[in-house]
């Protein structure tokens, strides 16, 4: 898809869980475009999760409406299996829309599965069984697995929030390596420095009644992100070996340093 253009747009929408029960959102309208990584940030409880179902059709909003270009990929943020399936299985699975009712997945579709795994850099994992994985690497399977789909745009639910360093490093290279490909990426995070890392615009769930999108840079002031975690946060460019680096540094008060 060219570059810019956009793949996922949401016109005006509110949703809540029951008619009587408090919004999770109202009104809100976001676009996400080729090319571009959308981060989606937010305090716990305050519908993150909700807000992508939204976007990626698992969740009708209760007003408002959802226009998509292609198709979407959606990696949620944990997935528990009842069988014991093996890791290439499971990716596999991911090319479900590919694969003609009763016929078996063809070299090819296995092909393109390996291939997923070495992207997310999880190529070893192919023979285990998924039941035994840690949740970290079951998250590196489930995004080779949203990737075989081919989709157009891929949402992920905290892609990151159980990883190690090194894991949280490849996962986020790999998102921004598939937006400059021509992808569309959404993700959830708690962590202001992922979506001041890769992602060009993000969306701020403040409260039930404010929701803020804009460029990340921007948006993410020590004043807003501040008010919208409850706690003192001040941002710093850092440098490393390699760039420089925005960092948010939450003030949890006095520690032992
Ligand atoms: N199926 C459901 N039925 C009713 N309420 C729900 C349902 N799913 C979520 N909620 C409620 O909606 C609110 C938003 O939940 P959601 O999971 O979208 O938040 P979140 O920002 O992703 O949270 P976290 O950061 O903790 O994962 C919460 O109060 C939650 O309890």
């Amino acid at each position: 898809m060219p570059k810019g253009m956009p793949l996922l747009e949401a016109h005006s929408i509110s949703f809540r869980y029951a008619a009587g029960r408090p919004w999770i959102f109202q009104d809100v309208s976001v676009a996400a475009h080729a090319g571009e990584v959308l981060a989606v940030l937010g305090p716990n409880a305050r519908g993150k999760t909700t807000m992508l179902k939204c976007l990626s059709g698992l969740l009708r909003p209760v007003s408002g409406s959802v226009a998509t270009t292609g198709s979407v990929g959606y990696v949620p943020q944990s997935h528990s299996v009842v069988f014991s399936f093996s890791v290439l299985d499971i990716v596999l699975m991911g090319r479900a829309r590919k694969v003609r009712l009763y016929s078996a997945p063809t070299a090819a579709d296995r092909r393109a599965s390996e291939e997923a795994l070495v992207r997310v850099g999880a190529e070893h994992l192919a023979e285990r069984d998924y039941t035994g994985l840690s949740g970290g690497e079951r998250q590196l399977v489930l995004i080779a697995r949203a990737l075989v789909s081919e989709c157009d745009t891929i949402v992920l639910d905290e892609p990151a929030s159980a990883l190690d360093l090194r894991n949280q490093a490849g996962v986020l290279t790999v998102l921004r390596a598939l937006a400059d490909e021509g992808m569309s990426v959404i993700m959830t995070t708690h962590h202001p420095d992922h979506a001041l890392h890769i992602a060009e615009r993000s969306m701020l769930m403040v409260s039930g009644a404010d929701q803020r999108v804009g460029p990340t840079r921007e948006l993410l002031t020590d004043e807003l992100l501040s008010e919208m975690y409850g706690v003192p946060i001040v941002t710093a460019d850092v440098t490393t070996p390699s760039a420089i680096r925005r960092l948010t540094v939450p003030d949890f008060g006095r520690g032992v340093a």
